[in-house]
């Protein structure tokens, strides 16, 4: 896959051109990065790198490649796991060196095998606070906020239905299958992958990495009635978790769908809402107790 081909599959984090851990010592080899919404069109940007390049080098050379704005601030961001937390390295650290941690399936090029697609280089911006812009996904994911909703029902923005774009199919003007799809089809393309009908969640899988499952997301999705942010799995874990504060009873979501369209992938993004609800920033290890349950779980009673 080029660096440009604007396609969605493929491609693990960063990867070596080499395929035994060892070998990578003095060898020269290729860093992806990922440039999101920094570089439109561009999946990732490939890199040389040594042992001893330093992320500020690997950077520089990304922007020189992408030919992005000098007179922005960058930094290189290591993501590990599945949708979570990034890490930003310092100018000084080594990425090769971050990336012989990593295990091997996530080394060699695997696409879409042995877990690789869940390692990865980000190239993140800066904002003047010190604080990371996460540019036009974030941007995208909320849009519809609470206060854009107000203002667009008082016809202060345009209404995001004029445009097809339906966050709720129950407000379709016309519900047929065509027009159904569509709207599913058109928020696919934004990235939206989650669209409510009534409170149902449908979600389509993205089988692509989407920053949207990061601690950002759970403090901004805790504690709303649904419906009043954009669609996710954490305001289905949200709403289900204070409603069984609030009526003292147990709760259950339901989640269904053909095999590989993201029923475990689901109910571990709830699982991960739900214990930071709960656990408030205390990392007590609950979340690995239960996920780890799950295959054997899996086992005895298929998740629906
Ligand atoms: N929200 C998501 N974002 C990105 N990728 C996803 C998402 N959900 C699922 N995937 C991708 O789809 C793959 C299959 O998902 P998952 O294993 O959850 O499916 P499943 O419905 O549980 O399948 P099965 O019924 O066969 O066990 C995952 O390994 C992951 O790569």
């Amino acid at each position: 896959m080029s660096a440009r081909d604007g396609g969605h599959g493929g491609g693990i984090g960063g990867v070596g051109t080499l395929g035994r851990r060892g070998r990578y010592e003095d060898s020269e080899f290729t860093l992806r990065i990922y440039p999101g919404s920094l570089a439109e069109g561009t999946i990732y940007c490939p890199v040389s790198a040594r042992k001893s390049t330093t992320a500020a080098e690997a950077i520089e050379r990304c922007l020189e490649r992408l030919r992005l704005d000098r007179d922005r601030c960058y930094v290189l961001a290591e993501v590990k796991e599945f949708g979570g937390e990034e890490w930003i390295l310092n100018p000084s650290d080594c990425p090769v060196q971050r990336m012989m941690l990593w295990p091997r399936g996530a080394l060699e090029q695997r696409s879409g095998s042995g877990g690789g697609e869940d390692y990865r280089f980000l190239l993140r911006q800066k904002n003047l606070d010190g604080s990371i812009h996460y540019g036009g996904s974030l941007q995208m994911w909320l849009r519809v906020t609470e206060e854009r909703r107000r203002m667009t029902e008082r016809g202060l923005l345009p209404q995001e239905e004029a445009r097809g774009d339906h966050a709720d199919l129950c407000r379709l003007p016309e519900l047929t299958e065509r027009s159904l799809l569509d709207n599913l089809r058109s928020r696919f393309r934004q990235e939206r992958i989650y669209t409510y009908v009534g409170s149902i969640l449908i979600v389509i899988n993205p089988f692509q990495f989407l920053p949207i499952y990061n601690p950002k997301y759970v403090k901004m999705y805790d504690n709303h009635a649904l419906g009043d942010l954009e669609p996710h799995i954490y305001a289905v874990a949200d709403v289900a978790y204070h409603a069984m504060l609030q009526r003292r009873r147990n709760q259950c979501i339901v989640i269904s769908g053909e095999s590989g369209s993201g029923k475990t992938q689901s109910t571990n993004f709830l699982i991960h809402h739900l214990t930071a609800l709960s656990q408030k920033g205390f990392a007590s290890g609950v979340e690995q107790i239960i996920l780890g349950a799950g295959p054997v779980l899996e086992v005895r009673t298929p998740v629906v």
